[in-house]
């Protein structure tokens, strides 16, 4: 595929005696959504933690827009391009909205830890530009009106919102986001398969680990099952659902862990 933006072939985890992830192949095309999807405990958050360098695999070749790489750490993952969010919401609670942005677009920054600790009037600049860029980004995913609250006000789908703003405000080409629908009801799923839908026609690579199924199926372009870390089933959502190897596993769901 010439427009692949991430390249993963034979991806491998051991936790001990377990293969969590199992020989994985995946290519995430330019401008797609893919989801991961599969039973609990299928190594879905596995795979996730070691394509974003939080993990380090035990096998596995990495092509980030053509180049080898090899996901180390996570701020290194993170400066290559790939932005995470987690399926336990990691925001800085006692921070205002607008601050949590604030955050994300400081691994961009210029003016560097040194002239903030300093408080340097070039720092004062860029932290008045940061400020209009991350309002700007609440904007954008809906929670602009929030943002002097603190993230802990926010309800929990807005805090969704808060940490796909964040990991936007890195810029990144791929973002990875682990089940941003959890917890949320019904209208607040919708509005996130919008602000999703938005985000992919505006360019960005949308990786998507997700267990509500309906919406996995509604907006991914290419749909990949795990297994017990194995790849069962891989392509377009019509299909993918269809294929008796997902089905059975969805079914025999019920005998997983979790
Ligand atoms: N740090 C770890 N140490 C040991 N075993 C682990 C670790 N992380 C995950 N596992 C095991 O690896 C397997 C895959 O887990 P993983 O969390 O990746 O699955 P998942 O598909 O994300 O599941 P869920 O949908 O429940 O979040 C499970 O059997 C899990 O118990």
């Amino acid at each position: 595929m010439s427009n692949t933006l991430l390249s993963i072939r034979g991806l491998t985890k051991r936790f001990g005696g377990l293969t969590a992830v199992d020989a994985v192949d995946l290519d995430i095309a330019q401008g797609t959504i893919t989801g991961l999807i599969g039973p609990n405990g299928a190594g879905k958050t596995t795979c996730f933690n070691l394509i974003t360098g939080l993990y380090t695999p035990d096998e596995g070749h990495f092509q980030f827009k053509g180049h080898r790489f090899f996901p180390h750490n996570p701020a290194d993952v993170a400066k290559l391009g790939i932005a995470r969010t987690f399926q336990n919401i990691r925001l800085f609670q006692t921070m205002t909205v607008v601050e949590n942005v604030m955050v994300g677009f400081h691994t961009q920054s210029k003016a560097g830890a040194i002239a903030a600790i300093l408080r340097l009037p070039s720092q004062r600049d860029e932290e008045r530009r940061l400020r209009d860029q991350s309002l700007k980004l609440l904007d954008y995913v809906g929670i602009a009106q929030h943002a002097n609250y603190l993230a802990s006000e926010l309800s929990y789908g807005h805090q969704r919102r808060l940490e796909i703003a964040r990991a936007l405000a890195m810029n990144p080409s791929l973002l990875a986001l682990d089940e941003p629908a959890a917890g949320m009801n019904g209208s607040e799923k919708l509005q996130l398969k919008e602000l999703l839908l938005r985000i992919a026609s505006d360019g960005k690579t949308l990786l998507l680990i997700e267990h509500d199924v309906k919406l996995v199926m509604g907006i991914c372009s290419t749909v990949t099952v795990l297994d017990y870390g194995k790849v069962i089933a891989q392509g377009k959502p019509a299909i993918v659902q269809k294929d008796p190897a997902v089905i059975e596993a969805y079914l025999g769901g019920l005998h997983h862990a979790g």
